[in-house]
């Protein structure tokens, strides 16, 4: 029998109004106990909250959900009292005493996936929901919650499923096993799954940018204007700016909401043969978090980039796709935007702030605010599955297309079905739901 469990669910401080919240199958005894009578199911019914003395802890809303209608599925008691968190330790430690125990980060939400009310990518949903740094975040959780993206998870699996059962059943009847397996439509569904994978495999990648902000680094030479361009964008001086080259050592971190899409901008030290250990540490430091950007914007000054833009080679590629010519203010040059060999090219000054509109709306456009309606969630944990997956499938087509090997295809496809069902939390195990509820809020 499951025990029942109780905690604060609304925000830590003072508020207007707690919720205190029970689950298990006690819920039902302490609501009669604080009631004084059986309280109507899903009806807010104004109570005394009272200790064991009888003393007067609270006057505040009794709210009882029976089972399996509820958040957990399981038996479900609200409290809503005034919300002091004076008031609501009184009123938990009068919940336990009437027999619950203190529920663990996540618990309420672990009981909703092991009772089937969520699964376990809308699970982590909830958890993305309630942290979204921006209004796209909290849409895009709000679509996983609904079940946007475990519904394309699920229609993959039953794909999958088609084709394995296809083939194991050639392979059953050994004599025709080849022409079985060589036939055309086979390999037509092979190859429209690996198209469907890819696609929620990019979608996926999107929803985890979505979900924890778009990783920006600035990098360049000394005295380009790296610093001065964050605090254009952040529009407050949160970095040091000076005329000496060196002046940044320290790696400088910002968070924005770039009109509702989640930013981390990132300060670096100057990129330069540094004799000093302290900018030594900063330029080793400014390239470790290249290699973990989503993008890296190369700044140059204007008026003398051919240095400048020599560092282009030793970036990373995929991450290197904007260049910032900055200081164009100096040479009275209008503001522009080219695009060169793949990259996009602005001109601009972070000081006086023309051309950085441009620059804006190109953050945007890559932190995928062009998504727009039908961008979902998602979580590092869901792209590695569908690599795997992925990986698997080629290895399936591989396995009947060169080997004609039905047997192996077979087991290939049961090793990309179980990756996606990873997502979802079909195939799951205690280490893994431990490692996910844990991350969890109390109360959630
Ligand atoms: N006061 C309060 N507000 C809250 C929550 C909560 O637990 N308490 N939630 C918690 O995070 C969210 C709402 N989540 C909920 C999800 C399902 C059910 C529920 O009763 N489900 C039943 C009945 C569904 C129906 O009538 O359509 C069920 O699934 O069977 C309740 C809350 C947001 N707001
Ligand atoms: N005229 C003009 N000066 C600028 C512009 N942007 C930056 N500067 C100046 O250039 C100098 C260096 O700016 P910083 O922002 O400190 O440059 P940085 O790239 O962060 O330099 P380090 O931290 O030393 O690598 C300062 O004197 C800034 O005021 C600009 O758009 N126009
Ligand atoms: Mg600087």
């Amino acid at each position: 029998m499951t025990d029942t469990i109780a905690a604060v669910a609304s925000a830590s401080g003072i508020g207007g109004v707690g919720v205190l919240r029970i689950s298990g199958p006690l819920a039902p005894v302490i609501a009669q106990t604080l009631l004084g009578r059986e309280p109507r199911e899903r009806h807010a019914h104004y109570a005394a909250f009272r200790d064991a003395d009888d003393a007067l802890i609270d006057r505040g809303l009794l709210l009882a959900f029976r089972a399996p209608r509820s958040y957990t599925g399981e038996h479900v008691l609200e409290l809503q009292t005034h919300g002091s968190p004076v008031v609501l330790r009184l009123l938990l430690a009068r919940v336990i005493e009437l027999g619950a125990r203190h529920a663990r980060p996540g618990e309420f939400s672990e009981r909703a996936f092991l009772n089937g009310k969520l699964d376990l990518a809308q699970a982590e949903a909830v958890a993305d929901l309630v942290a979204s740094g921006s209004a796209a975040a909290a849409r895009a959780a709000q679509r996983s919650l609904d079940g946007e993206f475990s519904q394309r998870v699920r229609a993959l699996v039953e794909a999958v499923v088609r084709l394995r059962v296809w083939i194991e059943a050639a392979i059953d009847f050994p004599e025709d096993e080849i022409d079985f397996l060589a036939a055309p439509q086979l390999a037509a569904d092979l190859a429209a799954l690996r198209t469907r994978l890819d696609e929620l495999l990019a979608a996926a990648r999107r929803g985890v940018r979505l979900a924890d902000g778009l990783h920006v680094v600035i990098v360049g030479r000394p005295n380009v204007g790296k610093s001065s361009l964050l605090n254009a964008l952040a529009a407050s001086e949160r970095a040091i700016v000076t005329d000496v080259a060196g002046t940044t050592r320290d790696v400088l971190r910002e968070t924005l909401d770039l009109d509702g899409i989640a930013l981390t901008l990132v300060d670096t030290a100057g990129l330069r043969e540094a004799a000093d250990v302290v900018e030594r540490e900063g330029i080793r430091r400014a390239r470790a978090e290249l290699e973990r950007a989503d993008l890296a914007i190369l700044v140059s000054d204007d008026t003398h980039a051919q240095e400048d833009l020599a560092l282009l080679s030793g970036l990373p590629a995929d991450a290197a796709r904007l260049v910032v010519h900055n200081k164009i203010d100096l040479a009275a040059a209008p503001p522009r935007v080219e695009r060169r060999d793949g990259r996009l090219h602005l001109w601009l000054s972070a000081t006086s702030g023309i051309g950085l509109d441009a620059l804006v709306d190109e953050l945007r456009r890559n932190a995928g605010a062009e998504e727009g309606d039908g961008a979902f969630s998602a979580r590092a944990r869901h792209v590695a599955a569908l690599e795997r997956a992925r990986g698997h499938l080629a290895l399936a087509a591989d396995a009947l297309q060169r080997q004609r090997a039905g047997e192996l295809a077979a087991e290939e496809l049961r090793q990309v079905q179980h990756a996606l069902g990873e997502i979802t939390g079909q195939f799951s195990s205690d280490d893994l739901l431990g490692e996910i509820f844990a991350s969890f809020c109390i109360g959630k």
